[in-house]
């Protein structure tokens, strides 16, 4: 597809091993596609790019719009799937360098994160930094009833109330979750938000071209419209049966062979630190739909060439279980260029009239042949531009490649069962009512601690 390319050349994988999965490929198409394998109550997110309902983009943007005029700063309110994916394409696409530039010379409200995790000197130190600043608040959470996210949302929602009144702080809180379960729903109803819905069939990790991604991306004035044009590009692309041809099954293709072959951990790494959210957003889609029955390949992620002075090392040379895949920006024009030095004390003149991305490159195909020549093979997805439309094209090839990786390992890619110990036992140990035996026994095996 033009905008996105995967290489394999790198990988060590052969055109004839791939040609084996052909038959299991194509049958895990169809699973997914027609909805008949594992978790099929899961996958409206499949044919999602192609059936949007154009007047839901106009309501989002008519929300965007309104709340865009009140705000400096949007607070996204969720954990896991309910902000990866906005924070993935927002820290993507921003200036890096946002945080440090004056809020009246900005342009676009500025995304501040609460509810993905329980850390009390951060939520204390936002409230704090909220009180000169214009707010609004999207909370958002399919299920509705995640802690994190609600212990964090009642804390804003006072703080709205408390600043704006009542009626103002409804004005500028707007709530995304299910059409009719959960705490939210009905506190959303109840309070009179404007509420966006997740749709029953889209789990959580793949929701980011629906209003969990959408509205809040369309605040802080990102193109949703590109982005989903994106989605649709990759969406037609992959539906082509040949593996051959078909960039995305063929990523999960490969992966399969090379966790054949004893290869257990994936390295997502990047060349650009903007990128570092697409990885925290890949690592949950693959962590969670392919982490269980004892089986998954572990999902980490590293930036480059930053890590190559920390986990260079150990990829190079340390135990032989992983294998990378490399994400690629590959627009070389760049204009910031080395200067001459005439003393050339630190001997760097031979790099002189060179721009940083033509030796960020250099970087990336010196790392390629020394981590594939020390025994790890590379993928490398190549992305011709950092932009909504590209970025589109890519959440839906990982989103799709993970389907079917998913169902060539022979697990249900669309539920997380596993999640749910971590939560029992905080329950019991905050002493949540119905939970006093099982409160016991954990205070008792605490007695180590
Ligand atoms: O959107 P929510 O229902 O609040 O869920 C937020 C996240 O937390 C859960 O525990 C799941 O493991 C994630 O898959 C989910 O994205």
């Amino acid at each position: 597809m033009a905008g996105l390319k995967l290489n394999l050349n790198y990988s060590g994988i052969q055109e004839s091993q791939l040609d084996n999965m052909k038959e299991m490929v194509r049958a895990a198409q169809q699973m997914l596609e027609s909805g008949t394998g594992a978790g099929n109550d899961f996958i409206g997110w499949v044919h999602l790019p192609d059936q949007f309902d154009m007047a839901l983009m106009d309501r989002i943007e008519a929300c965007a719009s309104r709340l865009r005029e009140k705000c400096d700063v949007l607070v996204v309110v969720g954990i896991g799937g309910s902000y990866l994916g906005t924070r993935a394409v927002s820290e993507a696409l921003r200036d890096p360098m946002e945080h440090i530039r004056r809020f009246c010379s900005r342009e676009n409200p500025v995304i501040l994160y609460a509810g993905h995790h329980l850390e009390e000197r951060y939520m204390e130190n936002l409230l704090g930094a909220l009180d000169d600043l214009e707010v609004c608040v999207n909370v958002i959470s399919k299920s509705g009833t995640t802690t994190e996210p609600a212990i964090a949302f009642r804390m804003l929602k006072s703080y709205m109330e408390n600043r704006y009144g009542a009626e103002g702080a409804k004005e500028r809180i707007v709530a995304t979750t299910d059409k009719a379960r959960g705490a939210l729903r009905t506190l959303a109803d109840e309070q009179g938000y404007e509420t966006f819905v997740i749709e029953d069939d889209i789990g959580g990790r793949y929701s980011v071209l629906t209003p969990v991604g959408l509205l809040p991306l369309a605040i802080s004035g990102v193109d949703v419209r590109a982005l989903l044009e994106g989605a649709k590009a990759a969406y037609m692309e992959y539906l082509n049966p040949e593996l051959s041809d078909n960039q995305c099954f063929r990523y999960a293709a490969a992966r399969t062979i090379l966790q054949d072959q004893g290869k257990v951990v994936e390295i997502l790494a990047n060349y650009d630190p903007s990128l570092q959210y697409i990885s925290e957003w890949w690592k949950q889609l693959y962590g969670e739909s392919e982490g269980k029955d004892g089986r998954g390949i572990f999902p980490a992620s590293v930036q480059f060439s930053t890590d190559l002075h920390s986990m260079g090392q150990y990829i190079q040379d340390g135990r032989r279980m992983i294998f990378e895949t490399v994400l690629l920006v590959t627009d070389l024009e760049g204009s910031l260029k080395v200067t001459e030095d005439q003393q050339d004390l630190d001997g760097l003149n031979f790099l002189a009239g060179k721009s940083l991305r033509e030796i960020n490159f250099k970087a990336f195909e010196g790392t390629l042949l020394a981590h594939v020549a020390g025994g790890t093979p590379n993928l490398v997805i190549e992305l011709e531009k950092l932009d909504a439309y590209h970025l589109g094209q890519l959440l839906y090839f990982f989103e799709k490649a993970c389907g079917i990786s998913g169902y060539l390992l022979g697990v249900n890619p669309f539920d997380q069962p596993g999640v749910e110990a971590y939560k029992k036992n905080m329950f019991a140990l905050l002493g949540k009512p119905g939970y006093e035996a099982h409160r016991q026994t954990l205070e008792a095996a605490l007695k180590r601690l």
